[in-house]
């Protein structure tokens, strides 16, 4: 199947690491969402992790405000805030609502190490480098649940019990934002490095943020496996 268009600066990156990609975007978790054959108990083991794990993303995020150089990167980080706390948080409160876990609980939450290890890494790449340093390490998060929500919603069976997670992803909200981000990072890259950016002295370094954060998502996706 076709890929969605995230822009060319993400294409180049996912092509630069294809085996880590697929290891992420074709998870035993993720396809366990598609065929409903996940246990709940993983699921809910992951989404109480991802609800912290999306209160220190949308931190990490919000740096992105302080490092950008234009109102309209300004703009895009500014939206991605509010759709991560506004839109994308919801699900994870009503789901865990609907099983009796209230949102302090949540928020309360003891980090697992992986998830620590992800949040953190974002965290310092971000702070460490400069604008684009934080958007490509923020880069698979995004386009990776972008992907996985699309692809999932065509192939998923009728019945899984994960629908809602497929549609949040899926959607035109969540997607709408993701191809801001996407048309934003094409911008912000030819910006700092031309339109030459993969022969940039920069690029390898943009390369390594993006490949080790793939990598930390698999790690994310065995942590909700083992929650069994
Ligand atoms: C671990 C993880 N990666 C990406 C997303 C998408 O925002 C998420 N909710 N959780």
């Amino acid at each position: 199947m076709s890929t969605p268009g995230y822009g060319q600066v993400f294409a180049a990156l996912r092509d630069g690491c294809p085996e880590q990609w697929q290891a992420y975007t074709r998870h035993a978790f993720v396809e366990g969402l598609g065929d409903g054959s996940l246990p709940r108990a993983s699921f809910m083991h992951y989404l109480i992790q991802d609800y912290v794990f999306l209160v220190h993303f949308s931190r990490a995020w919000s740096l992105g405000v302080i490092k950008a150089e234009t109102r309209e990167e300004m703009q895009v980080c500014a939206a991605t805030v509010n759709a991560l706390i506004n839109h994308e948080m919801a699900l994870h409160v009503r789901t865990c609502a609907g099983l009796g876990i209230d949102e302090a609980a949540l928020f309360a939450t003891k980090e697992e190490v992986a998830n620590l290890a992800y949040t953190r890494y974002v965290m310092d790449a971000g702070l460490q480098g400069d604008f684009i340093d934080l958007i490509a390490v923020l880069a698979p998060c995004c386009f990776g649940y972008g992907e996985i929500g699309l692809r999932l919603a065509g192939v998923a069976v009728a019945d899984t019990p994960y629908a809602d997670w497929i549609v949040t992803y899926a959607g035109d909200e969540y997607q709408d934002v993701m191809a801001s981000v996407g048309e934003m990072f094409d911008a912000a890259v030819f910006r700092r490095l031309g339109p030459e950016f993969r022969t940039s002295p920069r690029w390898q370094r943009l390369q390594g943020r993006f490949t080790t954060a793939t990598e930390l998502e698999v790690g994310f996706w065995d942590m909700g496996l083992d929650g069994r």
